[in-house]
């Protein structure tokens, strides 16, 4: 189904390849026959989007881009989560110039991933709460495992997640499920996802999805890939050109709001939420 591409940076010895990334919290695998990479995010125990890990997926997604692979699919180390959001610690009485710093590198995450010209795929290996699911709807498309739950959950710790934040959603579900989902900070299982379009398939095993995700970026191997890159592009060209002009201000309506008080306890009551959840497992 593939028609193997040449990709010039690296001598040919193995049918894969490894990138340098910034550090150890994201590894990108570049298949040498597809051409495709994999962008997995490994840290450990839900990958929680400290600003280390939104620094590090950023430059592994600029990576990939200098390096031209055929496409891009996201995913995770962790057995059952595959991404779980914002790290909660980082909006818990926060330090100021790191919270401005970890929206500015969410914006920067989002905006690399949903205006990259490659086919991008997410292979969703687990739970994808909030920033998760943000990161999935930026991509083209989406395979899910089964027994896990997806969605913008944000409401349910009093923030509101801003218009440039939704645009992803909205390019999949219709405006009235979206809208009725983000009110109700609803979590679809991965059947509902898959009813309501939010993804595309489900698979049985992580090894599965990414497949699948790769058999998609593969219907693209006969489209002329500058005529796919312009189109998506003019797709998605308003949605980033309103983010751009709103951004700015956008960082400051953050940060006003996680550092309400109101919020703060909202934010302190969930994680402890979090804590009491795991005890009662144990
Ligand atoms: C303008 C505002 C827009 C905001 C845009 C984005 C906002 C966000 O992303 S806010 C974050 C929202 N995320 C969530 O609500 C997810 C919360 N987590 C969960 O629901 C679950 O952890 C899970 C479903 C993702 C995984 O469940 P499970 O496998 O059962 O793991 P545990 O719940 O036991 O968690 C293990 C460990 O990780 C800690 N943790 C989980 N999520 C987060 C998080 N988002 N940030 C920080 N830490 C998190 C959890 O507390 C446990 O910690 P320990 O007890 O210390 O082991």
């Amino acid at each position: 189904m593939f028609s193997p591409r040449v990709v010039s940076l690296v001598p040919r010895t193995g049918p894969r390849r490894f990138m340098s990334t910034a550090s150890k919290l994201t590894t990108v695998e570049v298949n040498d026959k597809t051409g495709i990479a994999t962008l997995t995010m490994c840290r450990p125990p839900v990958n929680g989007q400290n600003l280390e890990l939104l620094l590090d997926i950023k430059s592994s997604i600029k990576e990939i881009e200098n390096d031209s692979s055929r496409g891009l699919i996201i995913t995770s180390a962790s057995p059952k989560v595959f991404c779980a959001g914002l790290d909660i610690l980082e909006m818990h009485k926060p330090d100021q110039q790191r919270l401005r710093a970890v929206w500015t590198e969410l914006q920067n995450v989002w905006c690399a991933l949903y205006g990259i010209s490659m086919p991008t795929a997410a292979a969703i290996n687990g739970h994808a709460p909030a920033g998760g699911c943000l990161l999935a709807t930026a991509c083209e498309y989406r395979v899910m495992v089964p027994d896990c739950r997806i969605g913008l959950n944000e409401t349910q710790l009093g923030i509101i997640a801003p218009k440039w934040l939704v645009s992803g959603f909205l390019n999949i579900l219709p405006k009235r499920v979206a809208e009725r989902a983000l009110t109700q900070s609803r979590l679809f299982t991965t059947d509902e996802a898959l009813q309501e379009g939010l993804i595309d398939e489900i698979a049985n095993s992580k090894e599965e999805a990414v497949e699948k995700c790769a058999a998609f970026i593969g219907t693209f191997s006969k489209v002329n890939p500058v005529a796919r890159a312009l189109t998506k592009l003019q797709f998605r060209a308003e949605n980033l050109r309103q983010f751009h002009k709103e951004r700015e201000q956008d960082v400051e309506n953050f940060l006003s709001l996680v550092n309400r008080p109101e919020v703060q306890k909202g934010i302190g009551a969930y994680l402890e939420g979090l804590k009491k959840k795991k005890a009662n497992k144990q």
